[in-house]
């Protein structure tokens, strides 16, 4: 069943397009990972799918309805978003940010529910000695896992993350994407991830979206996006791509162009031609 739709979505911040009829349809329950090089518009697609930004022309639907016919709150108890970074300060403990994604549920006051839901959230994460810290205090890697436990703590059918492992170590990298797998498999949670990290993609996602220049360029499992062709014509990088038990691992050797000397030959160990 499809859960969200991107219906020829158009965007620009001025003349210049950023997003160009982008259409896609993302089913229920599936991971989906977004990849592409820097400013190809894959936060501009988040942002988009969020709300946060109003298409030019096109439509986004999610269980069938509008968003963009939406009010914030209802947007909100929908679709949850993890930031790329957090430029802004919660002058609060973390116990506190996190109950900030209970809000679309609250009344005016949360109740013990709300806060045994936070609690439950911050033990998934790992996160309960951090509970009465100040936000502002932890390290850049620390406030990434409270700001997707933020989210978590919103019990959405989608939520949207925007590079959220960028700051963290290999170990909480995969932490992150086991608990974000958890989310899709056990509570039929819809993720989508902008990540850089193709072997991240390629070892979690059900659907990859290859994005340059504001467009899909490829999109399917990660055996079919995850091709030297497509990673040469995207990056402009020549790259092995070795298939293991069926997950694409890909080793990036050399900018095109560059002098043949210049390839990594020792990093092509092991790995197919
Ligand atoms: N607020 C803004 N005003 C004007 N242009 C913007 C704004 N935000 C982003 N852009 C431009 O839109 C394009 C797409 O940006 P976007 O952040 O969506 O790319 P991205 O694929 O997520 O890149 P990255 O991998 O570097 O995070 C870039 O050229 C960027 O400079």
């Amino acid at each position: 069943m499809v859960t969200v739709n991107v219906n020829n979505v158009t965007f620009g911040y001025n003349s210049t397009k950023i997003l160009q009829d982008v259409s896609v349809d993302i089913d229920k329950s599936s991971f989906v990972s977004i990849v592409g090089p820097n400013g190809a518009g894959k936060s501009t697609l988040l942002k988009c799918v969020n709300k946060i930004l109003k298409p030019e022309s096109g439509d986004i639907l999610v269980d069938k309805n509008n968003i963009h016919k939406m009010k914030r709150m209802e947007v909100a108890r929908n679709v949850a978003y993890v930031p790329q970074s957090s430029n802004r300060v919660f002058p609060t403990t973390v116990f506190e940010t996190v109950m900030m994604g209970r809000r679309p549920h609250l009344g005016w006051f949360s109740n013990e529910a709300d806060k045994e839901k936070v609690w439950q959230v911050l033990e998934e994460m790992g996160l309960n000695d951090l509970a009465l810290r100040n936000f502002d205090e932890l390290s850049g890697g620390q406030q990434q896992k409270i700001l997707i436990a933020r989210a978590l703590a919103q019990e959405t059918g989608v939520i949207l993350l925007d590079e959220p492992t960028s700051n963290l170590d290999i170990w909480h990298q995969l932490d992150v994407m086991e608990n974000v797998r958890g989310l899709v498999k056990n509570r039929n949670v819809t993720a989508l991830m902008v990540v850089h990290d193709l072997n991240m993609a390629s070892k979690y996602s059900d659907l990859i979206l290859m994005m340059k220049n504001g467009k899909i360029v490829s999109a399917g499992d990660p055996v079919s996006v995850l091709t030297c062709d497509n990673i040469e014509r995207v990056y402009g990088v020549e790259a092995h791509v070795h298939t293991h038990a069926g997950i694409p691992y890909v080793m990036p050797l050399k900018q095109v162009g560059l002098a043949a000397d210049a390839c990594m030959m020792q990093a092509t160990d092991g790995f197919e031609a």
